[in-house]
């Protein structure tokens, strides 16, 4: 799994902080002065000396200096990030942040004009140098100008990829430079700037780890003003939920669910570990990149995230992934964050990617599948429900830790990654001559063969060990009989219908 610690590692820079704001509660109006005054929870007051930090610049460009060059695959924001040490330098703050952003403005222009990843290793560098904001490292405001851009002279916009609740996604190609994009349109004005803003904001944060999704540096908006927009790597291929439903209820297989889930999960385990939660977990937010092999996986949509211990309303209409505790709740009622609807809505996505369907509707007892499944939980009835039975005893400890209404007895991400990488996930299926085995063995323990006797590995077959081999040769003349009395019965049936035809 791969922490946040180790994709800062690998981007040889040190871990920056991410400050943890009191909870904000998500549905208020974000005024000029509210922007503000969120903005300043977020500005944590600098704690390391001057020395320290002079000590700590030198590191980083002696780190800059032995590392390696990037092939040009590598995205340019996995480049180390050598403005590092201005959020040490005492006094840092707003203003200093924001004179380095308009200094790095001016130079990036061209870039943040056109929006694709920037190329040379000087757009590289300045686009490095812009992510390293103290904003974007404070995890959720941002006080960049949302850009004016004219659509059509700057892209040209294909096909709808996909659509929600909160705006649509299209394909495009960015004329200059042939790239092909996926723009994340947010119609205005039912769209509020907070969110949009806060969504580009952790999208961007989240980007350096590998199984989520690229968003590309920018907010913008359109010129004719009816929509902000941001841009994302486009993925080619499609989402779980559509690489799902092609299999026609046969779910996708253990190999491939194993695929999925260890990127699924070091992606979850990364948001966590910054106390951030996902909140919209679900088929359709996971995108497959690799049609055949499942080996690249990527979360999307940050619409929801929001950090541990956020104060939010809940106005969701409920899906197949919401947790017991969301069902039970009421538009508008009050909900603190928590990882734990995470991870149920992990454990329906492991049933649907095995299963090919869901376990229930709705995690509600009105809902009888889901009621069943309760039942046998909190042992009221000790029949396990039948959709239940092909999974091994680990993965149903998983579901048992993962689909539970008791949130607090809910695994972490770790846990789940542990147990689904290591451990068997279905019941191992009978061969079809396993029965076949077991009758010869039942006969040859009252009837000891020749070779048996002589060898004793009978005795071990009989006591329940591996086949014996007088048995397997006993079992291989019984086949040979079978065959070639089969073969008798055909040509004399063959025989039959010939004779009765003349
Ligand atoms: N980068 C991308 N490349 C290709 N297709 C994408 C991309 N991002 C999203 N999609 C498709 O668009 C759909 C909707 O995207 P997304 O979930 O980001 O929108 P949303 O409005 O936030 O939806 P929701 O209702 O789940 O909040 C996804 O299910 C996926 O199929």
């Amino acid at each position: 799994m791969e922490t946040l610690g180790r994709v800062w590692n690998r981007l040889s820079i040190r871990r920056p902080t991410i400050a943890t704001p009191e909870p904000v509660e998500e549905e208020d109006d974000m005024t000029p002065e509210k922007t503000r005054e969120v903005f300043q929870m977020f500005n944590g007051t600098p704690t390391r000396r001057k020395s320290e930090s002079a000590h700590h610049h030198r590191e980083i460009l002696n780190q800059m200096e032995n590392h390696q060059p990037r092939n040009a695959t590598q995205s340019p924001k996995r480049q180390p990030r050598i403005s590092e040490s201005s959020m040490d330098t005492p006094g840092s703050s707003l203003r200093r942040n924001s004179t380095e952003t308009h200094v790095f403005a001016n130079r990036a222009h061209l870039h943040s004009d056109i929006n694709v990843p920037a190329c040379s290793s000087e757009d590289d560098r300045i686009s490095t140098i812009r992510r390293n904001s103290l904003f974007v490292k404070r995890g959720s405001v941002t006080m960049e100008p949302i850009k004016k851009v004219d659509l059509e002279a700057v892209y040209t916009v294909n096909k709808q990829l996909g659509t929600g609740r909160f705006g649509y996604i299209k394909l495009a190609e960015h004329k200059q430079s042939k790239h092909r994009i996926a723009i994340k349109f947010f119609p205005r004005p039912q769209t509020k700037q907070t969110d949009f803003v806060r969504e580009y904001n952790y999208s961007f944060f989240l980007s350096p780890h590998q199984n989520i999704i690229d968003t590309y540096e920018g907010m913008f908006q359109s010129s004719d003003d009816t929509a902000y927009f941001f841009v994302q790597e486009f993925c080619p291929r499609a989402s779980l939920r559509e690489a799902v439903e092609a299999t026609n209820q046969a779910g996708i297989g253990e190999a491939n669910t194993k695929k999925v889930f260890a990127a699924v999960l070091s992606a979850i385990e990364f948001m966590h570990d910054e106390n951030l939660v996902h909140r919209n977990l679900k088929a359709e937010n996971i995108l497959i990149f690799d049609a055949n092999d499942y080996s690249k996986v990527k979360v999307t949509d940050f619409g929801l995230t929001r950090k541990v211990d956020t104060t939010v309303k809940y106005l969701e209409y409920v899906n197949n992934y919401h947790a017991a505790e969301l069902c039970d709740t009421v538009v508008n009622e009050k909900l603190v964050v928590n990882k734990s609807t995470d991870i149920w809505a992990l454990g329906i996505i492991f049933f649907y990617c095995m299963k090919g369907k869901f376990p229930w509707q709705k995690a509600s007892i009105m809902c009888k599948p889901y009621w069943e499944w309760e039942q046998w939980l909190k042992r009221k009835n000790p029949a396990l429900p039948k959709k239940f039975n092909p999974f091994s005893e680990k993965a149903l400890k998983l579901f048992k830790k993962s689909l539970t209404p008791r949130f607090k007895d809910r695994w972490s991400a770790k846990d789940m990654r542990k147990c689904l990488v290591k451990e068997k996930l279905l019941k191992s299926v009978k061969k079809p001559d396993e029965d076949y085995y077991v009758m010869i063995d039942t006969s040859t323990k009252s009837r000891p063969s020749a070779a048996s006797t002589s060898n004793g590995e009978n005795q071990e077959g009989a006591a329940g060990g591996a086949p014996a081999t007088g048995e397997r040769k006993q079992k291989s003349t019984l086949q040979q009989w079978i065959s070639t009395t089969l073969t008798a019965m055909a040509e004399i049936s063959e025989q039959v219908v010939s004779a009765r035809d003349d």
